[in-house]
C-alpha cells in the first residue's frame, strides 16, 4: 500500500484528492493538513466522506508527512517550494498541484507568479506531469509538477496538430471557459453567487499565468516557437472547462485520423466522432478529456473542442494518474469514475 499525505486538504482540489484516493485500492491515507481546521475530523467538514475517511486534519508542522511515500500539495502557489526540499531529502516523492515547478525558466516563473522561487535548483529536476506527453519521465520522477487546468485542456487539444507540424504555429488561439471551482475555495467578491451566477465574462486577456505554461508545452512538442492568444472566461457553473481552440491548417491532413491515432492508446483522452459537440457534463467527475475536431465549411481554419473537469483531469485526477505511473501501478487504477449526468 502507498502511504499518502496531502497538504491543503480543505480546498477543492484537496477534497477531490480525498474522494478519489479513498476509493483507490493501493492507497492508505496517512496525513492530511489544514491550518484552519486542525483537530477536526475530515468527515465532519466534508460529510460526503463520512465513513470513508477516518483521518483528522493536522497542521502542516504536526502532520507525519515524512512517513509518507508520496505527498500531494493542494496548496496555493508558493507553498510547495517551501516544503518540498525537506520531504525529498527524507525520500518522500512529491506531486505539486500548484505551479511552483511547472515553468522551467525560473525568471519567467518569478515574473508571472510575483515571488522569488525558494528552490530554483529543484525546478530542473521536476517533471511536468502531463502523462500523455511525459509518461516515461514521470515513472522515475521524485518531483512532479501537475499541470494547470487550462493548460491541460488546451495542450491536449493542440498537441496532435503541433506535433504533426500541420498548423500555423504563430497564430494559435485558445478561447477557454472555466467553472467557478477553478478559482478555489476562497471568499472573494467576484466568486459570490450573486456575482458569478447569471453572468459571463472574460478575464486576464492582457496576460494570464497559464499562457507561459501552455506555450512552453506546445513549443517543446513542436520544437519551434509558438504564438498563442489565450483568453480565459469565468462561466456560471461549478465544475468544468470548455476550450474552443482555433488553428490554421498549413498542410493538407486528415485531422480526424491524426487525433484518433495520437490518442488511440490513451485511457483518459476520448476523441469523439468528427463534428461532435462535447459538453462539460460529459466529463463531470471523471478523469477524462473529450475532444472533437471540426473543419467548418471545409476551410483551412480548424476548430478543436476540448472539455475536462477542472478538478479531475485538470487537477486531482491527473495527480493520481501521475502517482499511479510513479509507483508502477496500472495508470487507470482508482480512476474509473463514470461522469455524473445530469
Ligand atoms: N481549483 C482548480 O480547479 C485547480 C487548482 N489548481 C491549483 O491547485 C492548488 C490548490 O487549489 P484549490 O484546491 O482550488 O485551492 P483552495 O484555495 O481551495 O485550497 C487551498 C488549500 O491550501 C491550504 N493552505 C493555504 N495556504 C497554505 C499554507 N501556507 N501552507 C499550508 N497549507 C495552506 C488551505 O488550508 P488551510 O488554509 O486551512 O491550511 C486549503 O486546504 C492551487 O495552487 C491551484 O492553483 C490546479 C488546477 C485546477
Ligand atoms: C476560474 C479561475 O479563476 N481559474 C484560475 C485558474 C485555475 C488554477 O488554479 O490554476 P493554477 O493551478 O495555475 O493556479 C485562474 O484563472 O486563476
Amino acid at each position: 500500500m502507498i502511504k499518502v499525505g496531502i497538504v491543503g486538504g480543505t480546498g477543492y482540489t484537496g477534497v477531490e484528492l480525498l474522494r478519489i484516493l479513498a476509493g483507490h485500492p493501493e492507497v492508505r491515507l496517512h496525513a492530511i493538513t489544514s491550518r484552519k481546521e486542525a483537530g477536526m475530523a475530515v468527515a465532519d467538514l466534508f460529510p460526503s466522506l463520512r465513513k470513508r475517511v477516518q483521518l483528522k486534519f493536522s497542521t502542516p508542522e504536526e502532520a507525519p508527512l515524512t512517513e509518507c511515500d508520496v505527498v500531494f500539495f493542494a496548496t496555493p502557489n508558493g507553498v510547495a517550494m517551501q516544503q518540498a526540499p525537506a520531504l525529498l531529502q527524507a525520500g518522500v516523492r512529491v506531486i505539486d498541484l500548484a505551479a511552483d515547478f511547472r515553468i522551467a525558466d525560473v525568471a519567467l516563473w518569478e515574473k508571472w507568479y510575483g515571488m522569488q522561487h525558494a528552490c530554483p535548483e529543484l525546478v530542473a529536476q521536476a517533471v511536468y506531469g502531463l502523462p500523455e506527453v511525459n509518461r516515461d519521465r514521470i515513472r522515475s520522477a521524485r518531483l512532479v509538477a501537475n499541470p494547470g487546468c487550462y493548460p491541460t485542456a488546451v495542450q491536449l487539444g493542440f498537441l496532435p496538430l503541433v506535433e504533426a507540424g500541420v498548423v500555423d504555429l504563430a497564430h494559435l488561439v485558445a478561447d477557454a471557459k472555466s467553472g467557478v471551482s477553478g478559482a478555489g475555495r476562497k471568499a472573494e467578491t467576484h466568486l459570490l453567487f450573486s456575482e458569478a451566477s447569471e453572468n459571463f465574462k472574460a478575464y486576464g486577456v492582457q496576460g494570464h499565468r497559464h499562457h507561459p505554461e501552455i506555450v512552453q508545452g506546445l513549443a517543446a512538442a513542436s520544437g519551434q516557437p509558438v504564438g498563442l492568444t489565450f483568453v480565459p472566461h469565468l462561466t456560471p457553473m461549478v465544475r468544468g472547462i470548455h476550450a474552443t481552440l482555433y488553428a490554421r491548417l498549413t498542410r493538407e491532413a486528415d485531422v480526424q485520423a491524426l487525433f484518433e491515432q495520437r490518442y488511440s492508446e490513451e485511457a483518459f483522452v476520448d476523441v469523439l466522432p468528427a463534428g461532435s459537440h462535447p459538453d462539460t457534463r460529459s466529463v463531470r467527475g471523471a478523469n477524462l478529456c473529450r475532444i472533437a475536431v471540426h473543419r467548418p465549411q471545409g476551410g483551412d481554419t480548424l476548430v478543436i473542442l476540448s472539455v475536462i473537469d477542472n478538478l479531475v483531469k485538470g487537477a486531482s485526477g491527473q495527480a493520481v494518474q501521475n502517482m499511479n505511473i510513479m509507483f508502477g501501478l496500472p495508470e487507470t487504477l482508482g480512476l474509473a469514475h463514470i461522469p455524473l449526468s445530469p
